[in-house]
């Protein structure tokens, strides 16, 4: 493995699931990483990533760097060719050569603003990393992709032993405009492997076609959590009326009521999570929501082992 940005550079993703549970098993670690430098940069926010991250770095004997760009740095411009004569003061062409001197890999953070469809799926910024890199990048959560996140969640139904089982990733409400990234990335991940994955939402909140095709939708919550082991829970904003909102007469929210239609299914959701937004605080305290923050661990370990053995 030389990058890890999205599941298409993953050979075989349900042997590299495999290898986040024997992690998880054996707890005496390879020190592969000693003598090796993790730097994480965060364009934004994080709990989970930056501590099951870093932690796992050090699990192996890696030493890890981290920097909330912005806060911490310079303003950082992106486009190409701007004279830089207003409040951008470094390059990310500059930056990311001078980071990745610095360090053997390189952990990215970028969400999407949400403001330009075209730059967002285009990978605006982790592309320019990608590009001006001179070590390999691991995506921390991208503008439309957060595969760390996939492979600890694919990690967690895996750990059910349950064969086939029926999977229903469902938007839920939240008061802020957010990105598709879990949800796109959840379903590229989930269709490697032999569960059955219904996708459930409102008119208007359809998701890019390139992660849907094949996949099928329902508008009908609760015909669709019917007889599903696990119900994931995620909002996004909408991709066609890109970034937006549009309201919703039904209400989505997660229930215990909602639960019981289900094959006594488990919920999920990648968290932060808004609690009695999002899902009652019975549905949360009931749920695999801490197993999965705790296998983002173990799937950041399995992740850079890989890199670091093909440096
Ligand atoms: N890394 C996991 C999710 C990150 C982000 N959620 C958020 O920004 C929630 C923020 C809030 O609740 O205001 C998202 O949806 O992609
Ligand atoms: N699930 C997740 O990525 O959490 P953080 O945003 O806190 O890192």
């Amino acid at each position: 493995m030389n990058n890890f940005t999205s599941v298409n550079e993953v050979a075989n993703p349900n042997k590299l699931v495999q290898q986040v549970l024997d992690i998880k098993q054996n707890t005496s670690y390879p020190k592969v990483g000693e003598n090796k430098s993790l730097a994480l940069i965060f364009f934004n926010p994080s709990l989970r990533t930056r501590m099951s991250t870093q932690k796992a770095a050090q699990n192996i004997g890696m030493d890890v760097t981290m920097m909330n760009i912005d806060a911490d740095t310079w303003n950082i411009e992106f486009e190409n060719g701007t004279v830089m004569d207003g409040s951008t003061q470094e390059h990310i062409k500059d930056a990311v050569q001078i980071i990745s001197g610095y360090c053997d890999l390189m952990g990215v953070r970028t969400f999407a603003n949400l403001q330009n469809r075209h730059k967002d799926y285009e990978e605006e910024v982790l592309s320019k990393f990608l590009e001006y890199s001179s070590v390999p990048i691991i995506s921390l959560e991208s503008a439309i992709r957060h595969p760390l996140q996939s492979l600890a969640d694919l990690t967690t139904i895996a750990e059910s032993k349950i064969q086939k089982p029926k999977v229903v990733l469902s938007w839920v409400p939240h008061p802020k405009k957010l990105p598709q990234a879990v949800a796109n990335s959840f379903l590229e991940w989930i269709v490697e492997t032999d569960a059955e994955i219904t996708l459930t939402h409102p008119k208007g909140y359809e998701l890019s076609k390139e992660f849907t095709d094949g996949i099928p939708i329902s508008n009908n919550q609760k015909k669709a959590l019917k007889n599903a082991d696990f119900i994931y829970a995620k909002n996004w904003s909408s991709y066609s009326n890109y970034g937006q909102t549009p309201e919703v007469a039904q209400n989505w929210v997660i229930t215990a009521k909602k639960m019981n239609l289900s094959n006594q299914g488990k919920f999920m959701h990648c968290l932060p999570i808004r609690r009695n937004v999002v899902a009652s605080d019975e549905v949360i305290d009931n749920s695999l929501v801490y197993q999965q923050a705790k296998n983002r661990e173990h799937a950041a370990q399995a992740v850079l082992q890989n890199i670091v053995e093909a440096l």
